[in-house]
């Protein structure tokens, strides 16, 4: 079985907005839902399970009734930090039935075009090697700064991989990594494959990402999305 594991517990204090940023409506419809569409009209995605902000548990159920969202079959509730709402969904999985062998994709809620080759591809990917990870190349120049007002340090930017999720792994893996990560008081890593990577030992696949898998952080990536689905609307979820 392959499940998706949706990130919404932060409560998205960048964007400087009223509501959390999963929950704004672009074209009629919460970005968490577009996110859950990409989801839900996967063929090979049995169900979707979402870590969700405390509060928002009914809105967010009423939201998936109203946009036909069959395949939300759980929501946990988010933690502290993004380390830990992954830890609360896996945990959650794991007791509602899920077995060590299922893949599960942990995906951040507020990255709404996410395209049906780049699910294909992540599972793909993990059935074959185990731990893959969605990333683009860098194609611009990188520098390093202390303050973040100047800098003198360039950073090769031909090893560099700019991450994205689908972030997939097999349920046990990532309940073992979690478990390692308490051990060495890991409390805090950004994501999935820089929690791996922290760990070590693990060797981690890049499944091709794309640059309109982009993450909805401040108020102009906002205005990017609405301009790409005004130009293609929900033509990479094809
Ligand atoms: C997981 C992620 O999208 C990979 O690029 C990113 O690390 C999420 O960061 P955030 O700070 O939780 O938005």
């Amino acid at each position: 079985m392959n499940y998706a594991l949706i990130i919404a517990g932060g409560s998205g204090n960048r964007m400087g907005q009223d509501i959390p940023k999963q929950f704004m409506h672009v074209d009629n419809c919460p970005i968490i839902i577009h996110t859950m569409m990409a989801f839900q009209k996967h063929p090979d995605i049995q169900g979707i399970a979402v870590v969700c902000l405390a509060g928002w548990e009914t809105v967010l159920q009423s939201y998936a009734n109203q946009f036909c969202i069959t395949k939300l079959k759980w929501i946990f509730p988010g933690g502290s930090n993004g380390q830990e709402s992954i830890r609360n969904g896996i945990y959650g999985l794991k007791e509602a039935g899920c077995g060590d062998d299922d893949l599960v994709l942990v995906h951040d809620a507020v990255r709404p075009l996410l395209s049906q080759d780049i699910i294909s591809s992540n599972i793909a990917i993990c059935q074959k090697y185990g731990y893959a990870i969605t990333g683009i190349k860098c194609r611009e120049a990188i520098l390093e700064s202390e303050d973040g007002f100047t800098t003198n340090t360039s950073i090769p930017r031909d090893k560099l991989i700019r991450t994205q999720t689908p972030q997939t792994f097999r349920l046990g893996n990532l309940i073992a990594a979690h478990e390692e990560a308490k051990e060495k008081g890991i409390t805090n890593s950004v994501a999935s494959c820089t929690l791996m990577a922290e760990l070590g030992g693990r060797q981690m696949h890049i499944v091709p990402g794309s640059e309109k898998n982009i993450k909805i952080t401040t108020v102009e990536d906002l205005e990017i999305l609405k301009a790409l689905m005004k130009v293609q609307p929900e033509a990479w979820l094809k």
